[in-house]
């Protein structure tokens, strides 16, 4: 890519480094290496044969600054938050994709500032700009359906034509939204510790709300919303459904076979802590009634 697009490494170098220092490195989880852990993940998935063959330059660029950027200067708390406490982000957003609006316009003020694209014609220094920014604001989990419907569609019609530019930037995006939510694909003493990290900043949030006397956000609640049970909801309601169309998109790769296997593994892990967190509740509550034990337990053999 630096030989294609002719970059000067110092200015590479120097955006780079912008951009990781505008990473909250106190963020439990939306730090710097959630952004290095995307960006790996991404390579992996533009590395697919499907993929691999019909990407050109630009794309795997696009992909990989992306992936990189998706999450600069996050503040660690989420949109919600923002609104409710009047935050200048929700307004100058005007209360829409907020923190991926500002991680785009981070990222355009630091390859701006750095130079990085400078020697390149104007129009295509703008494309990257716009083609980043479509990448960044699609990883708002707000609309999650809208992808998921619409990959379905294409997957079910098997109409997607990576010849086509549109088509291309659209699984670029789908193969970003995989990478971001990717934790629990991993195995799994990487994947707790994501799961840990993510709860823990969702957590310090919510004790900012009960600090301030606000609503506490739902999963925010360390009293209530316990790991095991955040976990078992995001893996059914956002990284199931998502892993399994591409899972046919790679039809099927063995990769996305791996992940699949340690995303199931891991949940199953997860509804035995849950179940082992439930009881534990009852002991000290006796009056709770005692939990049924789950489905899924026999997988979860490695887990303490
Ligand atoms: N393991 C996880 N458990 C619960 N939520 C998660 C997990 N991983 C990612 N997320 C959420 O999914 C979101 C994807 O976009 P963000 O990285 O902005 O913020 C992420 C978290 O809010
Ligand atoms: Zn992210």
């Amino acid at each position: 890519l630096i030989h294609h697009f002719q970059l000067d490494m110092v200015k590479l170098h120097r955006f780079l480094g912008m951009v990781q220092e505008d990473y909250h490195s106190h963020n439990p989880y939306h730090n710097a290496v959630h952004a290095a852990d995307v960006t790996q993940a991404m390579y992996c998935y533009i590395k697919e044969t499907k993929l691999a063959e019909q990407l050109t330059p630009l794309d795997v660029f696009l992909g990989l600054m992306a992936a990189a950027a998706h999450d600069v200067d996050h503040p660690g708390v989420n949109q919600p938050f923002l609104i409710k406490t009047r935050h200048h982000l929700a307004t100058l957003y005007q209360n829409t994709s907020v923190l991926e609006s500002h991680h785009w316009r981070s990222t355009v003020g630091m390859l701006r500032e750095s130079g990085l694209l400078s020697h390149l014609p104007a129009d295509m220094s703008q494309d990257i700009e716009q083609q980043l920014g479509s990448l960044i604001l699609a990883t708002d989990i707000n609309r999650q359906n809208e992808f998921l419907i619409t990959l379905r569609e294409h997957l079910d019609n098997q109409d997607m034509d990576l010849q086509l530019a549109t088509h291309r930037h659209f699984i670029l995006q789908i193969a970003l939204k995989c990478a971001d939510v990717c934790n629990p694909c991993r195995e799994w003493e990487l994947s707790r510790q994501w799961s840990e990290r993510v709860c823990e900043e969702f957590y310090r949030q919510g004790d900012l709300e009960r600090k301030f006397d606000l609503e506490i956000s739902p999963l925010c609640d360390q009293q209530t919303d316990s790991v095991p049970a955040i976990q078992i909801g995001f893996i059914s309601y956002i990284v199931e459904p998502l892993f399994e169309e591409w899972q046919r998109f790679t039809e099927p790769s063995m990769l996305s076979q791996i992940m699949m296997g340690h995303l199931h593994k891991n949940k199953a892990c997860w509804s035995r802590l849950r179940y082992v967190h439930t009881l534990a509740e009852t002991k000290t509550h006796p009056h709770a009634e005692e939990p049924e034990p789950e489905g899924g337990q026999e997988e979860a053999e490695d887990i303490p």
